[in-house]
């Protein structure tokens, strides 16, 4: 099921576009992959990649049925497995099986999601952060040489947030040395697990662990549910695929229910807390939210993910926008192109902002993220709660903005947005999971007040407090910032704005109190504002990340390529603050007359912006195999590619459809 692209000139318009540019592309697309070293690298793994096979399908995913859909997804990661397993990995090296580039060289293959996603995504980074160094030499090497394949089954039909209200327990036998895993009701069934349905033969469980007949909370199990010759269910396992949904389609996305099945006490991942043979508990950790670290380095790799998937939404939307032309602006004139509309250049400009944003504070995210595993591999989680707060920040909002800037992306492409040859749809219903899944976004941002709250009592009281918050320092005790409309004023604000709603928070939690609240009512009373303060914090968190790695990583570029990054992060930080004009209304000393300023200034930067817009999205360096759009490549035909992708569609693989004859015609002829 091969297809090869035509190869086409460039659309007349991209090429006047690109010939505007007035920076170096290859510089930018450096300052986005991590380095030119980094660029060369992600150049060489996707030419192995696009060489070994990948293919357009002949016919498209969206027009096989569910079975074909899966049955190609699974050749597909089998090939794909294979060039990762043999050839990306040795360039990588083996401990950066997680690198962005082989997530990115994937698209290639899938349009959509391939079942091995998940194995990994999850499963292996499971192993490898809560497996003893025996656990982890038993089982890391099969599953990255794919001789085991896993899924990561936390999520049970009645439970996904809340997972201390996981059902599926482990009770330990010491005459056997086994555990016992049973599914105690329908609402235990675990449900949601990628690749589980059909593809794999192995998964991590989590479940309450039962032993001399004390609960000690949920912990992670590794459990094969299939054999591996006949890849039938083992006995006492039920499992299978969840049904339909928005996307993920060849996910396969599975449930699992378990009758009292055993598996040996050393597959319980035993890094943080163990078994012993006698059934005796011993926990090592010092803090007790370690086995949800796999959790937290997906929500840290989502930011980048994030950044990924609008970087490919925005350079199909700009592509689209530079070659189509629409609406006489003057009788007897050329239709513009739709990027000359300001309106467009508003619903766009931002989304390559907010890539690049999203990029840089992701790299940020990462090292911050590594610099507290590496404390916590030496005894000390102090910065523990400060990671968690910030990853599930910015992870809400990451995923969030980037699902409403796609949306708007596929709103600027008009009807042909809404094709699926488009991709853009694809592309949205990914990331529209990507907001619930590995922690809703309300759930999450109440993860970070809590943090929040604690952190402004501290500043109150004259205590120093944490780097991310450390603006409370500044402003917890301070009415209103004064307007300032410099970066580093915008900047503040955001940071004032944070502190004034966190601040806002505290006071209606201490006013319920006093009323005769008991604190848990008052903070649930409090919950909405909560939720818009710990999303203020991320604003504020996000606004000076980006700004300050901006600067960072432009310092030794040439002088055009260090303006456009400029633009473009004071792009961003207008942006917000026009979005968030009642807010600094209250919180800053900003009058009429400098928000009307603001808006001129920043309507005058989006038409400064406009002769590099293509070339911008050109430095996200997409190729056309991994952006699979009629409406985004990089030679701009798209009526011809529209076409083209309307002749695969299966209706027109006849001239009259059976149907005609059947049901029609003795319509027609009034004989129904
Ligand atoms: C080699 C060859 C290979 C070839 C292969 C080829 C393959 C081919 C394809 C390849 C493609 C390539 C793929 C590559 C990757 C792709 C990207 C990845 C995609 C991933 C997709 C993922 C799909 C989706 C997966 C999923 O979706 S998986 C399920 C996720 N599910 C959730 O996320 C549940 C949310 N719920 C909660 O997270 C908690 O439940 C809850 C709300 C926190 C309350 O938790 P609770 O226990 O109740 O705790 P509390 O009592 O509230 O808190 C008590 C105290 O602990 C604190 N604290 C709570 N937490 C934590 C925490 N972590 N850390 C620290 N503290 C914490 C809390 O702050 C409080 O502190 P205090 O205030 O007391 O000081
Ligand atoms: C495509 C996809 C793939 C997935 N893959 C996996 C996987 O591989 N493995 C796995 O284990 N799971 C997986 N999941 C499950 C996913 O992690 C959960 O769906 C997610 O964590 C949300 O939990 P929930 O479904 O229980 O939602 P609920 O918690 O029931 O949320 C429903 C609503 O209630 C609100 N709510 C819930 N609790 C609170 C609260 N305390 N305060 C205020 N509001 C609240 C939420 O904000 C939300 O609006 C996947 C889900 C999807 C959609």
């Amino acid at each position: 099921m091969k297809a090869n692209r035509p190869k086409r000139d460039v659309h007349p318009d991209l090429a006047r576009e690109r010939l505007k540019c007035n920076f170096n592309i290859e510089e930018v697309t450096n300052i986005i992959d991590g380095g030119k070293d980094k660029t060369l690298e992600r150049k060489k793994i996707e030419d192995i990649a696009l060489n070994n096979g990948a293919c357009l399908d002949e016919i498209p995913d969206e027009c096989l049925s569910i079975k074909e859909r899966y049955e190609n997804a699974i050749r597909k990661s089998c090939i794909y497995s294979n060039i990762v397993r043999n050839e990306m990995l040795e360039i990588t090296g083996m401990e950066n099986f997680e690198s962005p580039v082989l997530r990115r060289t994937a698209d290639a293959f899938f349009k959509d999601i391939s079942p091995f996603m998940l194995h990994l995504g999850m499963f292996v980074p499971t192993l490898i952060g809560q497996s003893t160094p025996e656990q982890m030499a038993e089982w890391l090497p099969k599953a990255l040489d794919m001789k085991i394949i896993g899924a990561y089954a936390q999520t049970e039909l009645g439970h996904g947030t809340f997972i201390r209200g996981l059902e599926t327990t482990a009770t330990y036998d010491p005459d056997k040395e086994e555990f016992v895993l049973h599914s105690p009701t329908i609402t235990s069934y675990k449900w949601w697990a990628g690749g589980l349905g059909k593809t794999a033969n192995h998964c991590v469980v989590m479940a309450q662990l039962y032993t001399q007949g004390e609960c000690h909370g949920t912990h992670l199990f590794i459990v094969q549910i299939r054999d591996l010759d006949t890849h039938m269910p083992l006995p006492g396992i039920k499992v299978g695929e969840i049904g339909p949904r928005m996307g993920f389609s060849s996910a396969d996305n599975g449930f699992l229910g378990f009758n009292s099945f055993r598996i040996p006490r050393q597959n319980m991942l035993m890094k943080h807390a163990k078994v012993e043979k006698d059934g005796c508990y011993v926990k090592s950790a010092k803090h007790g939210k370690l086995t949800y670290g796999t959790m937290v380095f997906i929500r840290v790799t989502l930011v980048s993910e994030m950044s990924f998937n609008l970087s490919k939404a925005a350079t199909i939307a700009i592509r689209y926008s530079a070659v189509r032309r629409q609406t006489e602006l003057r009788p007897n004139e050329p239709e513009p192109q739709i990027l000359d509309y300001p309106t467009q250049q508003h619903k766009l400009f931002i989304c390559i902002a907010t890539a690049h944003a999203f990029q840089l504070t992701s790299k940020w995210l990462w090292d911050t993220f590594q610099a507290v595993m590496a404390d916590v591999r030496k005894g000390n989680v102090d910065a523990l709660p400060e990671l968690h707060a910030l990853s599930s920040c910015l992870k809400a909002v990451s995923t969030s903005d980037a699902l409403s800037h796609i949306e708007q992306c596929r709103f600027a492409c008009g009807g042909h947005g809404y094709m699926l040859s488009s991709n853009l749809p694809f592309i949205y219903s990914f990331v529209a999971a990507t907001r619930t899944y590995e922690g809703d976004y309300t759930v999450l941002l109440l993860q970070t007040a809590r943090f929040l709250v604690k952190a402004w009592e501290q500043a109150e009281s004259g205590n120093n407090v944490t780097p991310t918050v450390a603006y409370l320092n500044r402003t917890a005790n301070t009415k209103r910032v004064v307007w300032d409309n410099t970066h580093e004023g915008i900047i503040q604000s955001f940071q004032a704005i944070a502190a004034g709603k966190i601040g806002q928070c505290v006071r209606s939690i201490r006013d319920r109190i006093k009323s005769g609240m008991d604190y848990e009512d008052a903070w649930l009373m409090t919950t909405v504002q909560l939720v818009a303060a710990a999303e203020a914090h991320c604003r504020a968190v996000l606004v000076n990340t980006y700004w300050n790695e901006m600067i960072r990583l432009t310092k030794s570029s040439s002088a055009n390529v260090k303006t456009v990054m400029h633009q473009l992060a004071v792009l961003y930080l207008m942006y917000w603050a026009l979005e968030k004009t009642g807010d600094l209304l209250k919180y800053s000393s900003v009058s009429k007359q400098d928000l009307d300023d603001l808006q001129r200034r920043y309507e005058e930067l989006l038409a400064a912006l406009r002769p590099n817009a293509v070339s911008l999205v050109d430095a996200f360096d997409l190729r056309d195999e991994i952006l699979h759009s009629s409406l985004g490549s990089y030679d701009g035909c798209v009526y011809e590619r529209l076409m083209e992708e309307a002749q695969k569609s299966p209706l027109n693989a006849e001239p009259v459809n059976p149907s005609f004859h059947k049901y029609i015609k003795p319509l027609m002829q009034g004989k129904l």
